[in-house]
């Protein structure tokens, strides 16, 4: 998949300004950047949420064929997890898939009541079980501790396996392999596409 020749404003403020970026099919692709520097811009454009994205989108699945977790994504405070994934269960195909330990201990709880961290994992747990092409999570990890996150991660890895692709915006760099493919945003017009072990030498954070 990529994107070629990409340019986005919001008014005057330039965000992307001509750049091209690749993504590698059936693999993790980290989105890489400093704050501010567009990543959940891209990230959207390519969820093609409020129809942002270009015809200069080459490759990608239709918005319908994305899992998209966003910053701000939630559920009814009042369903309990059980609730909630049963939800998921009716309206979407979902992956074969183990509860893992962490959900099973919080399955009668009620959402309003979990920890912002347990609101992530179930986030991000619900939507690695939702049948897509494309799986996109932008900081999935946050507010999450060190064991869960690498949990999250060999979540992610195990989509992989399953011939998706996976679309990862991260400040932390802990669970990047060397060749996993990175996207780092320098600045508006400097996009680096390439293995981790190549682009991390010419990070600059
Ligand atoms: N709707 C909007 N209107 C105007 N400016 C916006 C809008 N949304 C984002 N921006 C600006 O665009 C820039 C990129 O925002 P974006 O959220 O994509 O950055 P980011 O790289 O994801 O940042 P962070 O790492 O802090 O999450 C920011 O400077 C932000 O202030």
């Amino acid at each position: 998949m990529k994107i070629e020749n990409f340019s986005y404003t919001y008014g005057t403020r330039t965000i992307f300004d001509q750049v091209d970026l690749y993504f590698e099919d059936c693999q993790l692709n980290f989105i890489l950047g400093e704050n501010g520097v567009g990543k959940s811009t891209l990230l959207d454009c390519i969820a093609d949420v409020d129809g942002k994205r270009g015809n200069n989108f080459i490759g990608f699945p239709k918005p319908n064929e994305i899992a998209y977790l966003s910053q701000g994504n939630n559920f009814n405070f009042e369903l309990t997890v059980q609730d909630i994934l049963q939800f998921m269960k009716q309206l979407h195909g979902i992956i074969s898939f183990k509860v893992p330990v962490v959900i099973k201990k919080i399955l009668h709880v009620k959402f309003g009541n979990l920890s912002g961290g347990e609101r992530r994992i179930l986030l991000v747990f619900i939507n690695t079980i939702i049948d897509k092409d494309l799986y996109i999570f932008d900081e999935p990890e946050s507010g999450v501790d060190l064991k869960h996150a690498q949990e999250i991660f060999d979540w992610f890895r195990e989509l992989t396996e399953q011939g998706k692709t996976v679309i990862i915006t991260t400040h932390k760099l802990d669970n990047i392999y060397d060749t996993d493919n990175v996207i780092y945003l320098k600045n508006p017009r400097e996009v680096l596409s390439d293995s981790y072990l190549k682009v991390k030498s010419r990070m600059a954070f």
